[in-house]
């Protein structure tokens, strides 16, 4: 089950991945009063920088920043300790659990988010890496390590939701990207892809869309279809 403490308007996490800090300004501006909450990755942090989510946060938006940080535990510490200086609520960092539990003690102000599996990858992905288990149980794996490391959350397709819930009831927040409304055909590189309806149903707790929006002919009112789902979706 879904965390019922969260606002609506804070269940849809738009990524903004967009080449510049201008266009970003412009997705923000044009979404003011409907979107709060808004997920900065590389691409955009690397034009940016730390200015563009200080102003986002400064102007009283929620930032999700998605650096998906994998390295030796003493330089994610180290980079989350620059992290943790800038207000933001979630930031990512791959599940290994050395890495995870210096990243927790390193930003105790960010909700720390454990990636399980991307959801561009399916098994077939998973078996070229040498990866013998099910893609469920790797899953599964990576969400008891951030559970037991002290993390916020998991970042997991709306696939594996239910059985993250499943195992580890709701002690974690579910962060579900890969989401694509039932009317959008185009899945782009997504390979484990849920509707906003089923996202929600399966435990998510907050959805993240990037292309479904920054595509559309009418992007807020794919926005608005969207949180409408969402709303539907909520008992
Ligand atoms: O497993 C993951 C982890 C992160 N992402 C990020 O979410 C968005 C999804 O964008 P769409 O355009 O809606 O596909 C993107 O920024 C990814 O970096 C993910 O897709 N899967």
């Amino acid at each position: 089950m879904y965390r019922k403490d969260i606002p609506l308007e804070e269940r849809l996490i738009l990524a903004l991945d967009v080449p510049s800090v201008d266009e970003a300004r412009s997705w923000v501006r044009s979404l003011d009063g409907i979107v709060r909450f808004y997920k900065v990755g590389l691409q955009l942090f690397l034009a940016g920088h730390f200015s563009f989510v200080d102003e986002l946060v400064e102007s009283g938006k929620k930032v999700f920043l998605d650096l998906k940080l994998f390295d030796i535990p003493n330089t994610v510490a180290k980079a989350m300790e620059q992290i943790n200086l800038h207000g933001v609520t979630f930031t990512t960092v791959h599940a290994e659990s050395a890495i995870l539990k210096a990243a927790v003690e390193a930003a105790p102000k960010v909700g720390i988010l454990a990636v399980t599996v991307l959801t561009s990858m399916d098994q077939e992905d998973l078996k070229a890496i040498g990866a013998g288990a099910s893609l469920e149980d790797i899953v599964i794996a990576r969400a008891s390590l951030a559970a037991r490391a002290g993390c916020f959350g998991v970042v997991a397709s709306g696939k594996e939701a239910h059985a993250i819930r499943r195992t580890l009831g709701d002690s974690l927040v579910i962060v579900t990207p890969g989401v694509r409304p039932a009317s959008s055909s185009d899945r782009g590189d997504q390979k484990r892809v849920v509707t906003p309806e089923e996202a929600v149903k399966n435990g998510a707790d907050y959805i993240v869309v990037g292309r479904p929006v920054l595509r559309a002919r009418d992007p807020l009112g794919m926005v608005e279809k969207i949180m409408e789902e969402l709303k539907q979706s909520l008992d």
